[in-house]
């Protein structure tokens, strides 16, 4: 009934939202806003799954375009772009871009620029001033004190100005200007049409900022050391920030059109289906301390380049145990996915708190919390040495994997989105009963996609990800696997919620036997203890994942802990046409439904890796066709797209991996003890 009422409440939200946008009457900055509010909409119901992870995908994709196309659109009568802003900003960057080079553009001439002339002109057409100019010389002279300055945003003394400042969010606009940087107002808030009410005493503006502005602007590091202050210069120099409320799902790096363009570009959108992942704390540092700003401070290419190679050049030794605090990669939960950096889902905190805390306690898990508790008391009789290893190779960092990637074995998927991804998510409704098991075991054949599958969950449940193979645990650190297995344990419960993944697991809980060395029956036993560790305490949220393709070698005892066993299989017809058609989708292939239909027929038996093998072998066709002189030359267009005739060739040479009589062993195993249906 709740669930019902709330949605009609959003309906009638949205409903009223959307005839207002349609009603042709809405200034550019109302537009905005109402876009804007529908994008945050669209992150709460899915984050309260009143709509589909597609719907949402869809709707946040349509609602961002319309949204950027209002913020970036330079044309004073519909959009809010800012020209001159972003002329500022080249200009500034270029002057101290190197100590002997200077740019013929500076904050002195730019406002001569004929283009800047042309939106000046432009706009004084289309706006009346609100503001004399005494008033805005004023204002400009009083930099030095900008906090006295009355509402700065209407310096421009535009109707859009009014609109902001009317609206509930443009009574925060002067807030958002931070101390110490007044003086960077102007440009920022300075609409097109601003600038020219200025006109007259432009070169009264000029010289503010050439003079004592200037200084002010070139306080602020074009690389690598970011202050605290700059920060929030950035923060109120985004023109974002205008119309933001706290819940901005924009990050406020968003400057100009360019950054928010790339911003969309990659694969932000896709982190809707990772919200909880994003690093919404990014580090700055301030004379080679570090520090943290609640929003990700945005660095270009160089800057970025600039701050890794200081990092080289003075990365501090670490120090046994207290360097632990000192965690330098961003972990599993630190990633970086995208666009909900600021994301807020609704997932109670734990003590109580308020429920975006939730997400603060994940993303500071892996790392911010031990910077403030170098040592935890848990990892105090652990070798400082095994969990500097554990975060550093341990913790797994691979790129992103969808659940779209993984082609067929739904049931597979489906499971452990109910017993992962949503327990994770969610543990407020996940308790008592519905309590995740601690222990997962993924079997199948070779190549069928389990540690594909193993990949995806530490991208989408948004935990911290362990990925271990056991043979490494066996072999690498001989002697001290299970000294290894103990640090892993201790170090995943200090960053909870955490997934520990572990390939080849049979060759880690292998039957005991009278042949078996002393060593691995010790890491046997230290696995199952802490496996049962973990399984008694409720508190605890550390689920084992492990993937065998030996699933009969698996010891008994382990076997009764890893309680889930889901049968990955061979891949059905019509995951086989998925793994093609996900394939050829990234290259020229001129394939027909028919041929399609046929290479799927004719690649049965085959595993998820042995149609990748196909289709790589395939996609060899049209080069080995072309005459070996002609390699050299050739351009990437003049190669002929991969056709039918390629796959027969393929077919030849590529063999399914798997015998039909292994098959039957992962079948038999499955009746005996899986979980599927
Ligand atoms: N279901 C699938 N969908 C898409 N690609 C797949 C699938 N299964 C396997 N592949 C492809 O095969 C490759 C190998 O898969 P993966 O390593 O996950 O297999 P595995 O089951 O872990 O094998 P093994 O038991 O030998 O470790 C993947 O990188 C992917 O390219
Ligand atoms: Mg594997």
């Amino acid at each position: 009934m709740q669930a019902s009422s709330s949605r009609s409440v959003h309906l009638s939200d949205w409903q009223k939202n959307y005839f207002a946008l349609i009603s042709g009457t809405c200034t550019p900055g109302q537009k905005a806003d109402a876009y804007r509010a529908q994008i945050l909409r669209i992150q709460y119901a899915w984050a309260s799954s009143d709509i589909s992870q597609v719907c949402a995908t869809t709707l946040f994709r349509k609602y961002a375009e319309k949204y950027s196309a209002v913020i970036d659109s330079d044309n004073v009568e519909t959009g809010l772009n800012n020209y001159a802003e972003s002329i500022l900003t080249v200009a500034r960057s270029q002057q101290t871009d190197s100590d002997k080079w200077k740019s013929g553009l500076s904050i002195d001439n730019v406002f001569k620029l004929s283009n800047v002339q042309e939106m000046m002109r432009a706009g004084k057409k289309s706006k009346d001033s609100l503001l004399a100019p005494a008033d805005a010389s004023l204002v400009i002279h009083k930099e030095a004190t900008a906090f006295d300055i009355p509402t700065f945003s209407i310096c421009g003394g535009s109707g859009e100005s009014d609109v902001l400042t009317n609206s509930a969010h443009g009574a925060d606009t002067t807030q958002e200007f931070p101390e110490g940087g007044p003086s960077l107002k102007c440009p920022q808030s300075a609409q097109p049409p601003l600038v020219i009410n200025t006109t007259k005493t432009c070169p009264v503006a000029s010289a503010a900022f050439g003079e004592s502005a200037l200084a002010k602007f070139h306080a602020k590091p074009l690389f690598g050391n970011v202050k605290k202050e700059n920060n929030s210069f950035l923060k109120g120099n985004t023109g974002l920030s205008v119309f933001s409320s706290n819940q901005s799902c924009f990050p406020s790096f968003c400057e100009n059109a360019q950054d928010r363009k790339a911003f969309y570009d990659t694969g932000t959108i896709d982190a809707l289906s990772t919200p909880v992942l994003n690093n919404a704390y990014s580090k700055t540092e301030d004379n080679g301390q570090r520090g943290e700003s609640s929003l990700p401070a945005f660095k270009t290419a160089k800057e970025q380049l600039w701050a890794d190679q200081q990092k080289k050049h003075h990365q501090p030794q670490r120090v046994s145990g207290s360097s632990y605090g000192g965690v330098k990669k961003s972990l599993g939960a630190g990633r970086s996915r995208g666009i909900l950096g600021k994301f807020v889902p609704p997932v109670p905190k734990q003590d109580g708190g308020d429920p975006g805390r939730g997400m603060q306690y994940k993303l500071r898990g892996a790392g911010a919390a031990d910077r403030a508790h170098p040592m935890d008391e848990r990892l105090k009789n652990l070798e400082p040495r095994m969990i500097e290893l554990i975060m550093n190779e341990i913790m797994d960092q691979g790129p992103p994997v969808n659940w779209e990637d993984i082609a067929g074995v739904e049931f597979a998927k489906a499971t452990i989105k109910e017993i992962v991804v949503w327990p994770m998510l969610r543990p407020d409704i996940f308790t008592g009963l519905r309590g995740p098991p601690k222990g997962i075991l993924l079997f199948g054949p070779p190549g069928t996609g389990k540690t594909l599958i193993g990949k995806c969950i530490a991208s989408q449940a948004g935990a911290t990800f362990f990925s271990i193979s056991a043979s490494s645990l066996t072999s690498k650190w001989v002697g001290e696997g299970e000294k290894m297995v103990r640090a892993l344990f201790a170090v995943a419960r200090c960053q909870q919620p955490a997934v520990i993944f572990i390939d080849e697991i049979d060759s880690l809980l292998s039957q005991r036997g009278d042949g078996e060395h002393e060593s691995s029956r010790r890491i046997k036993t230290e696995f199952l203890v802490q496996l049962d560790g973990a399984a008694t305490s409720s508190e605890d949220r550390i689920l084992v994942v492990g993937a065998t393709n030996r699933p009969q070698e698996i010891d008994e005892a382990a076997r009764r802990r890893l309680v889930k066993r889901l049968y990955i299989p061979l891949p059905e017809a019509s995951a086989r046409k998925q793994i093609v058609v996900n394939l050829m989708s990234r290259e020229r292939c001129c394939l027909s439904e028919e041929e399609l239909a046929l290479v799927v027929q004719h690649s049965d038996g085959f595993s998820g890796a042995d149609m990748t093998q196909l289709c790589r072998e395939a996609s060899l066709g049209p080069i080995r066709s072309l005459q070996a002189a002609d390699i050299a030359t050739v351009t990437p267009d003049q190669v002929r797209p991969i056709a039918y005739s390629d796959f027969e060739n393929a077919l030849r040479t590529v063999r399914p991996s798997v015998s039909p009589e292994d098959l039957e062993l992962y079948e038999n195993w499955n009746r005996t003890f899986g979980c599927g249906k």
